[in-house]
């Protein structure tokens, strides 16, 4: 791991940065002084990858803290040009629960407000990146989980884990900017309506087949593995092309999502402040609890 900031590496792709050089880098460019406090940040100076860990435990459920952390430090690898980014787990379990419900339930307009908005940031973030993204699916992935994962170019799953957008079982309709993101990764138009509008939740191997995640690995190690030699399949001489090339199949999405931002967070607002969304997440929330 490299021990340093510089201006540019002698292989030209990314600036050195410990997590924590990085997080002095935070202070200064976002005039936040916290450093990261869910997710731990490693570079390879010598392939220019990094990995975000995410570590929010019990379930890396996201708040708006959480949410916002990550989409800085995409922003920043961006800056400091690496290369491909592996976002994965510290959890052997769970990769990520979504939002954090517990969050979502009896709480002010303001905080839903402040959590719909960092959702709506990181989307755009992670799916307009031009960085190789992979996401690297150790534990399972659910809701705004699996919107990390299919946001994501390239995925590796770890066997007899769950991936799946269940909005619809919490009483909620799938924003149209994550429906685009389905058929990003399935666009056979009849499945994924079928997954979404049913709240489809596969496991890892049946996931494979599907199509929705990319190749198994039968350990974290050997997921990371595969995700840096997906990454470095791709000659640096190609990485402007290619980042050209992903933002043209992404653009009409954004673009869609950009003209319906308010919209879309009106139509959460509206929906998760109705007396029989807050009624099943509360029960919702207790099922959860009555199985630990
Ligand atoms: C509110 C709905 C908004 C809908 C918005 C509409 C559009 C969608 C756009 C994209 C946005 C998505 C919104 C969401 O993400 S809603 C989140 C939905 N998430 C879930 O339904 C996941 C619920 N969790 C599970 O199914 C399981 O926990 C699991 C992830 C499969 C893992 O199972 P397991 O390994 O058995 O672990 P436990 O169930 O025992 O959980 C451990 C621990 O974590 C707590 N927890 C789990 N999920 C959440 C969560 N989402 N928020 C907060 N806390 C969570 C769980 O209560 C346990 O805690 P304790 O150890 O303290 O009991």
């Amino acid at each position: 791991m490299a021990a340093r900031i510089m201006n540019l590496p002698k292989h030209g792709l990314c600036h050195l940065m410990r997590t924590s050089a990085l997080a002095r880098h935070y202070a200064g460019s976002t005039g936040s002084a916290s450093p990261p406090q869910f997710t731990t940040l490693s570079v390879d100076d010598k392939t220019g990858i990094a990995t975000l860990t995410l570590n929010r435990p019990p379930a890396n459920a996201l708040n708006a803290a959480f949410m916002g952390e990550i989409a800085r430090s995409i922003k920043e690898l961006e800056k400091s040009k690496c290369r491909g980014l592996i976002l994965t787990s510290s959890s052997e379990r769970i990769f990520c629960a979504g939002l954090d419900l517990k969050e979502c339930y009896q709480a002010e307009a303001s905080h839903l407000q402040g959590i719909w908005v960092a959702l709506q940031n990181l989307w755009h973030t992670l799916y307009s990146t031009p960085l190789i993204t992979v996401a690297l699916i150790n534990g399972h992935t659910v809701a705004g989980g699996g919107m990390l994962a299919l946001s994501s170019e390239y995925r590796i799953m770890l066997p007899n884990f769950k991936i799946g957008i269940n909005e619809t079982m919490v009483g909620l309709a799938v924003p149209m900017w994550l429906i685009d993101t389905y058929l990003n990764v399935i666009p056979n138009r009849r499945v994924a309506e079928w997954d979404l509008t049913a709240s489809r939740i596969y496991k890892s191997e049946h996931a494979l087949k599907a199509g929705l995640v990319d190749e198994l690995a039968a350990s974290k190690e050997q997921g990371l593995e595969r995700a840096v030699a997906f990454i470095s399949s791709y000659p640096k001489h190609s990485l402007v092309a290619r980042a050209i090339t992903k933002r043209q199949f992404r653009e009409k999405d954004l673009k869609n999502f950009e003209d319906n931002r308010q919209h879309d967070l009106e139509i959460f607002l509206s929906n998760i402040q109705k007396p029989n969304v807050q009624s099943y997440l509360g029960e919702y929330l207790e099922s959860l609890k009555k199985k630990a």
